[in-house]
């Protein structure tokens, strides 16, 4: 898997993610499988789009879920061949939407795979269907949890919060969340 700084990676073919994805839960997963598993299929490289750090972490100073280290170490475990780390900055936050979309053009995306919702661009003034002016753009269905409730970060946020890390963990995807402890990186904070 290589990483890259926006703005440098050219590819005459690609499948592309673009996500915050702080701690790669089960939703994240579902979309990044079924985008990598699309990849194999056109037998074209699989990208995946992150920010360091999440702009929400950015906006709020809420609770990072993961660090970008161990959002790189599940990339590559899911299969990502090239990965673009967006430094998320007041610089960052302030490129405009036909900006971005061009950056995104010199990956050549055959297909990009989003959720629900997905938004980008200054004052988030890019949506799914701006995008699909110029992308072939597909979205997942929303993953849910047992109770019809959209698996997000947020959720988990809340989940760990309240200290409710059973939850948080089959949010998160078991197998996922007992690595992070572990391997000692995953610190709850009660
Ligand atoms: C170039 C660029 C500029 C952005 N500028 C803003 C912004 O001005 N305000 C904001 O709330 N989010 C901004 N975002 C963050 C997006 O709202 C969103 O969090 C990001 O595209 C990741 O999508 P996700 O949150 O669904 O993972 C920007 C994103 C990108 C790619
Ligand atoms: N439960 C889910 N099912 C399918 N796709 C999802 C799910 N949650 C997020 N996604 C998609 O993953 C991509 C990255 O989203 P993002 O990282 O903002 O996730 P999030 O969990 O909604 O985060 P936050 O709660 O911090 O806003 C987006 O395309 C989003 O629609």
């Amino acid at each position: 898997m290589e990483i890259h700084i926006p703005g440098t990676l050219k590819l005459s073919a690609s499948v592309l993610t673009i996500g915050a994805l702080d701690g790669i839960h089960r939703g994240h997963q579902a979309l990044l499988l079924k985008a990598k598993e699309r990849a194999e299929k056109l037998g074209v490289p699989f990208v995946v789009y992150t920010f360091d750090p999440p702009p929400k972490i950015f906006f709020t100073g809420c609770r990072l879920l993961m660090s970008v280290e161990e959002k790189l170490q599940r990339l590559k475990m899911i299969g990502a061949d090239h990965v673009i780390v967006g430094p998320f900055n007041e610089a960052f936050m302030k490129q405009e939407v036909p900006d971005f979309i061009a950056e995104l053009q010199e990956m050549n995306p055959v297909e990009i795979w989003e959720g629900p919702n997905f938004l980008f661009g200054k004052n988030r003034k890019g949506t799914i269907e701006v995008l699909r002016r110029y992308f072939t753009v597909e979205v997942v269905e929303p993953l849910t949890c047992e109770h019809g409730d959209m698996i997000s970060s947020t959720r988990i946020r809340q989940l760990l919060k309240e200290g409710n890390y059973t939850q948080a963990q089959r949010l998160l995807g078991e197998e996922y969340f007992t690595s992070f402890v572990a391997a000692g990186s995953f610190t709850l904070k009660v």
